[in-house]
């Protein structure tokens, strides 16, 4: 397949590598700082278990225009940039290509549809951790890299049969979903939960679930999230969050999500696009989330992204 990946970073690289090594067309459009090391060395991918290779990849540019059509395309910035790089996408897209958006988030599918129109987005998550080293440097931490991904409608077809049989090739898992939307919202309640509380105590989430109130807090934090999903037409049911504490408790003990990484290390993070999303999303349908409100409200101080961040106390 001809696949467009669009961003370089932790995610785009490791799937540009291995979709690469699987023998696909991979052609990745990228901010410039990527485009002379992955143009002249490939992508050196290192992992937790010790391999160390560099992969070519078929084509690289900071122009959409020279990649051209795609069968497919993957979207791989962070999620409070996809209706920027959607702007520049255009010439990526066929009348029916498939835009697979792999962000932390419920609103990329959204932002991906208001800007190319009907037809093109399709719905997706990943789970996987891994890191840019520096650019061209991918460093995948361990773990079986997943994709979910659905029509939005839940139909089947054979765009995202493809694209599935794609990443599998590439040693990635994955699973077509007939309800896409409430899989987003289900990582979402995780994501948010334990990365928001993570990042305010700034612990991991070994020390966040053995603590009772800070386990109780996540597990309250998950359930404003599971109304607000629901408000918004998720299929979620009762049993949901004690699924979801169940994945929190499969965690490794030293285990820290993304946004909780990035705020603590002063990076640009996600918080507006996870817990100021609930907050944003609650509001609309009228559900009370006072622990996201906290969480969002404490932790836009360290959020370099944000437009009030280190704003100070108002006289
Ligand atoms: N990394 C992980 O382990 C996981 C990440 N995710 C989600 O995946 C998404 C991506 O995360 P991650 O890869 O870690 O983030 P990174 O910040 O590592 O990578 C994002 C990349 O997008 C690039 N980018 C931004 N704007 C453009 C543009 N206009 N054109 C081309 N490239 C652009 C950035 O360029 P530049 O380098 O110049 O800023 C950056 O390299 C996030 O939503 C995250 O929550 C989900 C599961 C796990
Ligand atoms: C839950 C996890 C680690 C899965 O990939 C993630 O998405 C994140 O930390 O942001």
């Amino acid at each position: 397949m001809k696949i467009g990946i669009i961003g370089a970073g932790g995610v785009g690289a490791y799937f540009a590598a291995a979709l690469s090594q699987a023998g696909h067309d991979v052609h990745l459009l990228v901010t410039p700082r990527h485009l002379e090391p992955i143009r002249d060395n490939g992508i050196r991918l290192t992992t937790g278990d010790g391999r160390d290779e560099r992969i070519p990849v078929a084509g690289v540019n900071t122009d959409a225009a020279v990649i051209g059509q795609c069968d497919a395309v993957i979207i791989a910035c962070k999620a409070g940039s996809v209706a920027e790089v959607m702007s520049t996408a255009f010439p990526l897209l066929g009348s029916d290509t498939p835009v697979l958006p792999l962000q932390n988030g419920v609103t990329a599918a959204s932002q991906i549809t208001a800007a190319a129109g009907p037809g093109h987005a399709i719905g997706g998550l990943c789970m996987i951790i891994s890191y840019l080293a520096e650019p061209g440097h991918v460093h995948h931490v361990g773990g079986q890299p997943a994709v979910t991904l659905g029509e939005l409608d839940g139909s089947p077809s054979a765009r995202t049969r493809e694209l599935a049989d794609a990443l599998t090739s590439a040693g990635i898992a994955a699973r077509i979903s007939r309800d896409i939307t409430t899989d987003l919202w289900r990582k979402f309640m995780l994501i948010t939960a334990y990365g928001g509380i993570g990042a305010l105590c700034r612990r991991n989430v070994g020390e966040t679930r053995s603590h009772p109130h800070t386990r109780a807090l996540v597990e309250d934090a998950m359930r404003e999230v599971a109304d607000v999903g629901t408000a918004a037409g998720a299929n979620l049911t009762s049993d949901d969050v004690d699924i979801t504490m169940g994945h929190y408790d499969a965690f490794t003990p030293d285990s820290t999500a993304s946004m909780q990484r990035d705020l603590i290390a002063g990076r640009p993070s996600e918080l507006e696009e996870q817990n100021g999303a609930v907050v944003r999303i609650a509001a609309v349908h009228g559900v009370a989330v006072p622990i996201n409100s906290t969480i969002y409200r404490a932790l836009s101080i360290l959020d370099t992204t944000s437009s009030t961040a280190g704003a100070g106390p108002s006289s």
